[in-house]
């Protein structure tokens, strides 16, 4: 396995990770280096990573609470202010320790403080091994729609040690699982074969390595989501809406890879009705997903929300909402507009599909 893959204008290191995070910082000449860390991550990961740079001890830590409801502009703020506490300057570094919600948030935080520093990750969830770590999308939500504040930022590496991950529950490492799929689901069906049976926990180093590979293709070639890279969004068009609107209305909300999950159902339904999705993959596809993540349960009296959280989505064209939908196993297509009523016809479908 080579032990770095390059991304844009960083390495994304998956050997002797630790070890290569000592030696980035250890060599540097960064005034001060910050790291952020939720409760979850300061308790199980922080140590590994101080036991992986004895005798280095110039750091400060910025602690946030855990999980979505947090990944929000007061905490941000909190963020902000920590660091100036701190006497953070330009030549600082944060060190993102932790999921995808200390990952986006942390790299939205450097990359606006003082306009910008120097910000690495460092993913201890599969879902932020697999996607959210790499390509430089951070951001914060707002009123129950995702990421809708953020920048394009890339972080100077990326360090995925899945030694992190024996620490992790259950459902969490499920929830990254989604995102292995989809990625199989948009450009490579041999890997969607591959994995689509597998149990979570058994998803080794090199299939943490082929995902982040499959992602990276995408990303080099369009860093700002100018076009391919929406492909990446697959599910999310609907699987967004549903995470905002679990979010604010659920007393145990989906994560984001649940709600991608459903989203991928629902959009898989548009996919086979508008963009010649075949209805074996439809029902493959299906089949794959509710054999992994639980079903979720709503009523139709609900679809007013989500319409009008999916009017948000970043990939939209006036009053037009904008999905990318696969045509087949491992191919995607762009800049798809889909109107309310076909939408709300696949909220339908997995409402009934999961009864
Ligand atoms: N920027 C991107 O390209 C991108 C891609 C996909 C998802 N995302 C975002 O990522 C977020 C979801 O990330 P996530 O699933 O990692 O969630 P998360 O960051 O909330 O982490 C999940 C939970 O696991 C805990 N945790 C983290 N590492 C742990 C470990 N090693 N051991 C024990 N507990 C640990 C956390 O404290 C948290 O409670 C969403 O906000 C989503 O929008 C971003
Ligand atoms: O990296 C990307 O591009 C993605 O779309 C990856 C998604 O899995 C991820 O959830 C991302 O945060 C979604 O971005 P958004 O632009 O739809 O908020
Ligand atoms: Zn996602």
């Amino acid at each position: 396995m080579s032990q770095y893959i390059t991304s844009i204008g960083y390495n994304v290191f998956f050997d002797n990770t630790l070890a290569a995070l000592q030696q980035f910082v250890q060599g540097s000449t960064y005034s001060k280096v910050l790291i952020l860390v939720d409760r979850h991550t300061s308790e199980h990961c922080l140590p590994l990573l101080q036991a992986a740079m004895p005798g280095f001890d110039g750091y400060d830590i910025i602690e946030i609470d855990p999980g979505e409801e947090n990944k929000n502009i007061d905490f941000c703020i909190g963020i902000w202010k920590m660091m100036l506490d701190f006497g953070a300057d330009r030549q600082s570094l944060l060190i993102n320790l932790g999921g995808g919600v200390v990952t986006d948030m942390g790299g939205f935080a450097a990359s606006t403080f003082k306009r910008g520093i120097d910000f690495v990750q460092v993913p201890t969830t599969l879902l932020s091994q697999v996607d959210a770590s790499v390509g430089g999308k951070t951001g914060i939500d707002m009123d129950n729609v995702k990421n809708i504040i953020g920048t394009f930022a890339q972080p100077k590496a990326v360090f995925i040690a899945d030694r992190f991950l024996a620490t992790l529950d259950k459902r969490q490492l499920v929830s990254g699982f989604a995102e292995v799929i989809k990625h199989g689901l948009i450009a490579d069906k041999a890997f969607y074969e591959t994995v689509k049976g597998m149990d979570a926990a058994d998803l080794s180093l090199e299939h943490i390595r082929h995902s982040v590979a499959i992602k990276n293709e995408v990303v080099t070639q369009d860093p700002t989501e100018k076009g391919l890279r929406k492909i990446l969004n697959f599910g999310h068009t609907i699987g967004h809406a549903i995470e905002g609107y679990s979010l604010a209305h659920d007393a145990n909300p989906l994560l984001h890879g649940e709600a991608i999950a459903v989203g991928m159902i629902c959009e898989g339904y548009l996919a086979h009705r508008a963009n010649g999705l075949a209805k074996d993959a439809l029902d493959d596809l299906i089949y794959t997903f509710r054999t992994h993540f639980p079903d979720y349960t709503y009523h139709a009296g609900i679809y007013d929300s989500l319409i009008a959280l999916m009017k948000n989505d970043k990939k939209n064209s006036g009053d037009r909402i904008g999905f990318a939908l696969i045509s087949d196993i491992g191919r995607c297509s762009i800049d798809q507009f889909v109107g309310e009523e076909l939408i709300r016809e696949s909220l339908d479908f997995y409402r009934e599909l999961v009864g």
